[in-house]
């Protein structure tokens, strides 16, 4: 009866319409009313614990097309559903319907939560997106029975005695590199290949105009030295392009995270940098001199459970992304504001003057270095400012068992994903000028970079290791460029705008053809 009336409808409307067409439209168009009164309307009646999710149409995709244009939007929509309240809810997004933690007391709930909340199956999943394969990962993440069985002591000498996972010792192995013992190692190495692959930049521009586009600078300068620093000399030997062949792949390795389909030429640039890393590994041990402990770690220890190389290759190319994905374009954001603003470039200025009393050139210094790391608040103002405003990243979990959050019961093996942008928006933390650019406010709150408010290095497990690198590193950048350079805007004196097109799971990218061109000469001695 009602199946009628909508086709009759639907033929009276669109004239032309054949009737057994309009009956099948008909009958879709009811489906998905039903469907609709189902899910959003009677099912939150009877299942009120559940979190509420926002409203679709499209069944299997629900809201997965809006989200990879701008996740963003889609949390502010569902927040606006939900009145305001910052209470957990649910989108579809494609197959799988994920959660979301608005309110900072359930961030912190679900941080501290480390029994039902894990990470390292996120970990996990990273993995195999990247497509390392299944074998590996099985012998990978399988506990070893007992410490003879265990290959990477008896094989690789290298020290487990919790008797973990290679997969879940890997993470020591990262803490230890970044954060604990062999930390100083890499953070003075860092800063100094910053300092010598600006140096070789400025001097190849030198010998045509002196102008460098900012963006392709900073990318060749931290990716350079990155790759110096934990890989040793040889790798830029083997292929002097992997820099370029990186940022290619990065350019577009969204399409990895969202597993985008036809994304051939993405793969294509993942495989180029795998191809070299490869014919790297294949080279005697003895030619590839300076490896990072991280680096010789990880090859020993999966060379110890049998990893083919081509596995190892790719397990490498994550490291290249973890190390260096997100650096450079907070490094980028910041670096473009203080160019074009004269109050923030004054305070910097004076900030990179007084570090370099401590110079010892034309190696730096231990205290130039310690000084840099401790002492230049400005700075790290500059590059806090740059994370709250430009990260559109999230923490994500996935639940072992049901959790609740507040009225709210999240099932199990569900993923949970902690926005960041809506907590770094929050003007009643940030201040009624949290849409505008403003790094004093982590300088004259010296506690707001720990608020749990800003996350732009995750928190709880997940906390990211690398994070004092990452500021070092662009100290180290910004106290080279203003202290032995001139550097000149010499394009349109403006930030570029953020390329809301492109979608990310990181650190937003520039409008192209938008970025700055900037003279770099030397400063007179
Ligand atoms: C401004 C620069 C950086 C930002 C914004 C950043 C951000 C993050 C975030 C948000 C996470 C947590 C991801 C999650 O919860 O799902 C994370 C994890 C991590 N970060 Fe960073 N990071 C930066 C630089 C670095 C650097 C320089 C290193 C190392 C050299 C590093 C190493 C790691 C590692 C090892 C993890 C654990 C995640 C994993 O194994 O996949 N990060 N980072």
């Amino acid at each position: 009866m009602v199946l009628s009336i909508v086709s009759a409808t639907l033929q009276a409307q669109v004239g032309s319409i054949p009737p057994h067409f309009a009956y099948v439209a008909a009958s879709i168009f009811l489906s998905l009313v039903a469907f609709r009164v189902w899910k959003f309307t009677i099912r939150p009646l009877l299942y009120p614990e559940e979190p509420r999710e926002l409203p679709y149409w499209i069944p299997y995709f629900g809201h997965t097309f809006a989200y990879v244009r701008s996740g963003h939007d889609v949390v502010m929509q569902a927040k606006a559903y939900l009145n305001g309240s910052c209470e957990p809810f649910a989108l579809q997004l494609k197959d799988r319907k994920m959660y979301f933690i608005l309110h900072p007391d359930d961030s912190t709930t679900v941080y501290r939560n480390t029994t039902t909340m894990t990470f390292i199956k996120i970990v996990e999943q990273l993995q195999r997106t990247f497509r390392i394969s299944e074998t590996t990962m099985r012998i990978a993440w399988a506990l070893p029975r007992s410490k003879e069985e265990d290959r990477v002591q008896t094989i690789a000498g290298v020290p487990n005695p919790g008797l973990k996972s290679l997969g879940d010792l890997s993470m020591d192995f990262w803490r230890t590199q970044v954060a604990g013992k062999e930390y100083g190692a890499i953070e003075a190495k860092f800063s100094r290949l910053i300092a010598d692959d600006l140096a070789k930049e400025v001097a190849l521009a030198d010998k045509r105009d002196g102008v460098l586009k900012l963006l392709p600078l900073m990318q060749r300068v931290f990716l350079s030295a990155g790759l110096r620093t934990f890989f040793g000399e040889k790798l830029l030997e083997v292929d002097p392009d992997i820099v370029a062949k990186f940022i290619a792949f990065d350019d577009e390795s969204w399409k990895l995270w969202f597993k985008w389909p036809l994304s051939h030429k993405m793969f294509a640039n993942k495989q180029r940098v795998e191809d070299s890393l490869e014919k790297w590994l294949k080279l005697p041990r003895e030619e590839r001199v300076g490896l990072a402990y991280l680096v010789d770690t990880i090859e020993k220890t999966q060379l110890a459970i049998g990893t083919p190389v081509e596995d190892l290759a790719r397990i490498m190319h994550l490291l290249v992304f973890i190390i260096n994905t997100n650096t450079y374009k907070a490094a980028y954001w910041a670096t473009a504001h203080l160019l074009t603003n004269s109050s923030i470039r004054d305070d910097i200025q004076s900030e990179v003057f007084e570090a370099r009393q401590l110079i010892d050139s034309p190696r730096l210094s231990e205290s130039y270095l310690s000084h840099l790391r401790n002492e230049t608040p400005r700075i790290a103002a500059l590059l806090h400012e740059s994370l709250r405003y430009y990260s559109a990243s999230s923490s994500i979990r996935l639940t072992l068992a049901p959790v609740a959050i507040g009225k709210r019961i999240i099932p199990a093996k569900s993923v949970v994903f902690i926005p960041f942008r809506p907590l770094h928006y929050d003007a009643e933390v940030f201040g009624s000028d949290v849409n505008l650019f403003n790094p004093d406010r982590f300088f004259n709150d010296k506690k707001l970079s720990s608020s749990q408010n800003f996350k732009s290095f995750s928190g709880g497990s997940s906390y990211c290791p690398g994070r004092v690198l990452a500021r070092v590193e662009f100290a180290a950048f910004v106290g080279e460029l203003l202290g032995a350079y001139n550097v000149e805007v010499v394009s349109e004196c403006r930030v570029p705008t953020t390329d809301e097109k492109v979608p990310t799971k990181g650190i937003l990218m520039p409008m192209s053809g938008e970025d700055l061109s900037v003279k770099i000469s030397y400063k007179k001695a």
